[in-house]
């Protein structure tokens, strides 16, 4: 149950992962892009996971037809746009969008830094039109290696005032987070937050990595903590947040059920964790069911999912300030 009196947030959210089906079809039109499909009902299982995938990187595929058809900088201002619409319509008071700018440029080489610009732009619009608040995440997709990570960070940096944090993504087995210190210590020089996509394909010791050389105040999904009780007592001793994504770690058969998902026991264990989405578009989920129907699935009572509903402003990358006019406005309302 989402708790009415306090505010919703979401802050694990891939902008990138939240293309609507329908815009992806009016954008392969627009651009005479040839999709797999021509209405949404037969485009759907192209873009939408509709069975468990086998493992996180089979996953990751299934958001490469909406970055496909980001033709032109209109297209990814349009989609950040929409981004904003549909959390408002969720009920979400606060956002956190990530995105990973050279992902969303490689199909038709758009200029990294454009595709930066242009993101932020219409976030800022959504926000003027929509009553949500939003902060951006720039991702660096270690799919793809150290020197394009170097390019994301370059085209995220020329716009460092308007992002937040930064984070890693993409195929954690393969590129693990010892290859991206240099790309973490500028980020933290920036005077960036940290937050670190770890622990989801491989084992506690990324988290652990994470951690002590990139930086990270936050895990993303973080589900392999379970196995390492030392690092269940760090987490929760240094407050170092868990963007959970009950769905999400279903659908890329991280863990096996919603029955023996962590989250209860990072909860019962006094760990910030909170209730996210990551990719809700491709998912075909949205934040009211994780709160309504999988975090009951994952065996949360009331009393843990409003910690978690909590937790996840506790560990929002906003000021102490900001998080208390949150709480005001949604109590006035
Ligand atoms: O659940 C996830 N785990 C790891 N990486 C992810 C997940 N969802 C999306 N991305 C990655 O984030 C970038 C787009 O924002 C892409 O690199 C995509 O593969
Ligand atoms: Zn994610």
């Amino acid at each position: 149950m989402i708790n009415k009196d306090l505010p919703l947030t979401d802050i694990h959210r891939h902008l990138d992962g939240n293309i609507r089906a329908q815009t992806i079809l009016e954008l392969g039109r627009q651009h005479n892009i040839a999709l797999p499909a021509s209405t949404l009902d037969t485009l759907r299982p192209h873009v939408q996971v509709t069975s468990l995938e086998p493992d996180l990187v089979s996953f990751l595929s299934k958001l490469d037809w909406g970055v496909k058809v980001l033709a032109d900088l209109d297209a990814c201002r349009r989609v950040a746009y929409e981004n904003i619409e549909d959390a408002a319509r969720n009920g979400l008071h606060y956002v956190e969008l990530r995105f990973s700018p050279g992902y969303m440029a490689m199909t038709h080489n758009l200029p990294v830094a454009g595709v930066v610009e242009a993101v932020i732009a219409g976030v800022k619009q959504g926000c003027r039109d929509f009553p949500v608040q939003a902060n951006l995440i720039g991702i660096m997709s270690r799919t793809f290696g150290e020197t394009a990570c170097e390019q994301e960070l370059n085209a995220l940096l020329a716009h460092r005032d308007s992002i937040t944090a930064l984070d890693l993504a993409g195929d954690e087995l393969g590129f693990p987070g010892s290859l991206f210190l240099n790309h973490f210590n500028r980020a933290r020089d920036a005077g960036w937050r940290i937050t670190v996509h770890a622990g989801e394909a491989a084992g506690p010791e990324s988290i652990w990595q994470a951690i002590r050389e990139l930086g990270a105040e936050r895990i993303g999904h973080g589900v392999k903590a379970i196995e390492d009780r030392a690092l269940m007592d760090f987490l929760a001793e240094q407050r170092i947040g868990i963007e959970s994504c009950l769905t999400s770690n279903i659908q890329t058969s991280t863990v096996p059920s919603l029955e023996r998902h962590p989250l209860k026991i990072f909860l019962e264990h006094g760990v910030l964790a909170s209730l996210n989405t990551d990719d809700p578009a491709v998912q075909g989920i949205d934040i009211i069911h994780e709160y309504e129907v999988a975090a009951p699935a994952a065996g949360l009572s009331a009393t843990q999912i409003r910690q978690a509903q909590i937790n996840g402003l506790e560990i929002a990358f906003l000021s102490a300030q900001e998080k208390q006019a949150l709480i005001e406005k949604v109590k006035a309302a």
